[in-house]
């Protein structure tokens, strides 16, 4: 019985197929439906139980993204066993999307002809071309400014948005009401049957924290280029093209990130590296003197980057004049990162010191206990080892950009 009810048991990050529908063939075309990476904020343990070949069709008009929501399904458990009943799938995605979409393809497809009138909402801050990867036709790239009073944006957002639990392991919806918020979306301009279309590519919402004493701190807060779209270079025009944006602004302090992902870790490098080589503070003769307050203040009064992040871009500089054949060289770069990866121990020491004057013998002994030198030397090791592989990989990057 076990196993046979097994059988019922689907991966939803299978059974989700994504899609974003430019014309009628889109729709029956296996070739550009997407997957989600993630479907745990909606289905526990990414699995839902009563289904056979099931099929959840989430796909959206490319360009206003009217939604059209489908489960298939070859059978059920309870067409076989009676009493036993099926997840409600639709109830639960239902609560996730907003209410307007489609459950039928034909009227999916009479709405598709309205993304003909479709414009981008708010003010044009970027536009740039680049040839696609499928056909090297050159296509136009436009990123736009939003808010909240754009009419109409309001109810894009909202299905826009849904892209992020496929996509963002910790994502959570946003209170649009709360206007510090900033839209930035991307979209791709191509033309069908002689008429502009824009297609979304990607978006970033950013938050204006407040900093002391009369600024702003603006903090990335989910950035996403979909699926169809990745690794062809948007998200650096997006990130570049954010941080334009706010360097023209008087009262932004510096730019943060909230929790960000390895990948956007790795973006988030290349771009504010590309951007510091042109800074004189980061020139190849000062770098091998150290992490200076020239290039912090340069970095975050030219470009609004932080000075974490000022000192990430230095070091991956650094590493890219430092022959790592020149030994002395090397040691003197592998102690410089140590040094700053050693901070958090070093405040461990200062607390140890603290400690002496207030603990007694046995008491310390055990504190010291947790503390083991040698652990920590590995450990410090490991972490040099892990970024300087981040770092080369930012530099193959950059190398043929
Ligand atoms: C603060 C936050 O928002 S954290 C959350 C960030 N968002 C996510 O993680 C959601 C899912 N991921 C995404 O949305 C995207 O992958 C992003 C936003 C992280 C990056 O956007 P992309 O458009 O893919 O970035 P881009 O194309 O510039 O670079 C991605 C990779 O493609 C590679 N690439 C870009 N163009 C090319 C090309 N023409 N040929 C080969 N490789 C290329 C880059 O080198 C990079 O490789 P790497 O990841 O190994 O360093």
């Amino acid at each position: 019985m076990q196993t046979q009810l097994a059988a019922y048991k689907c991966d939803t990050n299978e059974a989700i197929c994504l899609k974003l529908v430019r014309t009628a063939e889109d729709l029956v075309d296996e070739e550009t439906t997407f997957k989600p990476e993630f479907s745990h904020q909606l289905f526990e343990n990414e699995t839902v139980f009563g289904y056979k070949e099931l099929q959840i069709r989430l796909y959206y008009s490319a360009c206003r993204l009217t939604t059209l929501l489908q489960v298939k399904f070859a059978s059920t458990v309870a067409d076989r066993f009676k009493g036993i009943e099926q997840d409600d799938v639709e109830g639960k995605i239902k609560e996730f999307i907003p209410l307007g979409y489609c459950t039928g393809a034909d009227d999916f497809l009479a709405l598709l002809s309205k993304d003909a009138t479709f414009k981008p909402f708010g003010e044009l801050i970027h536009l740039y071309t680049q040839p696609c990867r499928e056909n090297d036709q050159e296509y136009t790239y436009v990123i736009y400014k939003a808010d909240m009073t754009c009419p109409g944006f309001r109810e894009y957002h909202a299905r826009l948005q849904t892209f992020l639990l496929w996509y963002i392991e910790t994502a959570s919806y946003i209170d649009v009401d709360d206007d510090k918020w900033n839209y930035f979306l991307l979209f791709e301009n191509f033309e069908h049957d002689g008429v502009p279309h824009y297609a979304i590519v990607g978006y970033m919402t950013v938050y204006n924290y407040y900093a002391y004493p009369d600024k702003i701190r603006p903090r990335i807060s989910q950035m996403l280029v979909l699926p169809p779209f990745q690794g062809q270079t948007h998200g650096a025009h997006l990130l570049e093209a954010v941080h334009k944006f706010f360097i023209a602004d008087a009262d932004v302090l510096d730019i943060t990130a909230e929790d960000p992902s390895e990948s956007f870790t790795r973006l988030r490098d290349f771009v504010d590296t590309k951007m510091c080589c042109q800074l004189p503070s980061f020139a190849t003769e000062h770098l091998s003197q150290g992490f200076g307050s020239e290039m912090i203040s340069e970095a975050q009064q030219k470009l609004k980057i932080n000075k974490k992040q000022a000192r990430r871009v230095y070091e991956i500089r650094r590493l890219g004049v430092t022959d790592p054949s020149n030994t002395e060289k090397y040691r003197l770069y592998r102690i410089d990162v140590k040094r700053r990866l050693n901070m958090p121990f070093q405040k461990n020491s200062r607390e140890i010191a603290k400690m002496r004057r207030f603990l007694k013998p046995e008491e310390l002994d055990c504190q010291l206990q947790q503390l083991d030198i040698k652990q920590q030397q590995d450990w410090l090791e490991k972490e040099f080892q892990e970024v300087v592989t981040q770092y080369r990989r930012t530099l193959e990057r950059l190398a043929i950009a």
